[in-house]
């Protein structure tokens, strides 16, 4: 017989070390206290499932244990929220009994409120990329949160998780220094850019006013762009339009021949970079492990590259293992550079490089 479950759903983080906004915690067992004239006995069994790939807490495990100590099986528990009991940082937890259908693998309720957002879906500049027969599989991949004012959804330097999509409400994304750069809105997106370039989270995200926002994870954010080329082409285009208004790297730089070095920018952002800018150029990169490379660049396409021994695709999966070497950006190619075809899609290029190297870290720390 399995043990009654509860879902807790993180609802807020401040400064907790190991989970973010949305993890979930299921959690099941029994206490049985016996009393007799002979003795005195108490049995507490509690399960507890932490999100997959993160560090257990003993802190957060020792209250939820609590819990069910209290209520003494997970089904007696009520619709509660609860505030671990803190290191470093805290954070809150919701029970909401109907969060039990996501961690039983069935996600009947919300793939019904989903269903009858399709229509409202449709009109979202992210989901117009998708076909109408594909619409809904797709829009099931996604799960629905509803947020209070100024939950904090991610926060600066976390590491990238989720790609989210606001329904309703809004969200301010905000810097370093506590300043709100922009509110995001219905149908605006945010947390692309951490997934995409494999990078921690660049910005904090709070709500502004209560909110549903639709989530979905790493592993089916990737699914959906190599499914979906045209995904691929709206990130693009999205992405240099929030690069240019937060002025990450100024385009006159670009044009004037850019020097730097890939300790301070990494390899994929100065791609990104030059292909989000549309540039004509070379790139060349000096010593580095294997020497110099070189990558000519047509419009922002990826048109030549070469290192070490590696040509075309080769030479850029290479170059992003690189962590440092000085570049510098000449803008102009020769008159026969003109005609040669791009090596591929750059997203396309960029996405199997992320995967490579995320393939590459893991072989390293298993
Ligand atoms: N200038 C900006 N305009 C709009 N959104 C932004 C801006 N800067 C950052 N963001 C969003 O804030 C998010 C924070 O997490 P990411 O870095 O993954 O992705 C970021 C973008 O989605």
């Amino acid at each position: 017989m399995a043990f009654p479950k509860a879902v807790f759903k993180v609802s807020a983080v401040k400064n907790c070390p190991l989970y973010s906004f949305g993890d979930l915690f299921t959690v099941a067992g029994i206490t049985i206290s016996m009393v007799s004239k002979e003795e005195n006995t108490f049995v507490n069994t509690t399960i507890i499932h932490s999100p997959l790939k993160k560090e257990k807490c003993k802190t957060l495990n020792g209250d939820l244990t609590k819990v069910i100590i209290q209520y003494e099986r997970a089904d007696k528990i009520p619709v509660c929220m609860i505030s671990c009991s803190g290191c470093t940082g805290s954070i809150r937890l919701e029970y909401t009994k109907d969060l039990e259908l996501t961690a039983n693998g069935s996600e009947k309720d919300y793939t019904n409120e989903l269903g009858s957002m399709l229509h409202l879906l449709s009109d979202f500049a992210f989901f117009k990329n998708i076909d109408e027969e594909n619409l809904e599989k797709v829009v099931n991949f996604f799960h629905l949160n509803k947020l209070k004012k100024d939950d904090i959804v991610i926060r600066k330097g976390d590491p990238g998780g989720n790609f989210y999509i606001i329904i309703t409400g809004s969200v301010n994304v905000i810097n370093d220094v506590g300043m709100t750069i922009t509110t995001l809105s219905k149908g605006d997106v945010f947390g692309e850019m951490s997934l995409i370039c494999n990078d921690s989270v660049g910005a904090t995200i709070q709500v502004r006013e209560p909110s549903s926002i639709l989530y979905i994870d790493r592993k089916n954010f990737q699914k959906i762009l190599e499914q979906y080329p045209s995904i691929q082409l709206y990130f693009t285009r999205l992405m240099a339009k929030r690069l240019t208004k937060s002025n990450t790297i100024r385009t006159e730089d670009l044009s004037s021949g850019m020097i730097g070095n890939l300790a301070e920018i990494p390899a994929e952002a100065l791609f990104q970079t030059l292909n989000m800018n549309n540039k004509t150029g070379i790139l060349t990169i000096s010593e580095l492990v294997n020497g110099t490379a070189r990558f000519s660049f047509r419009q922002g396409s990826l048109i030549k590259a070469k290192y070490y021994t590696y040509e075309g695709e080769a030479a850029f999966y290479e170059i992003l293992k690189e962590q440092e070497g000085r570049f510098r950006f000449t803008p102009g190619i020769p008159s026969e550079d003109f005609e040669v075809p791009e090596i591929g899609y750059f997203m396309k290029l960029l996405m199997e490089g992320m995967r490579r190297l995320d393939e590459g870290r893991n072989i390293r720390t298993n």
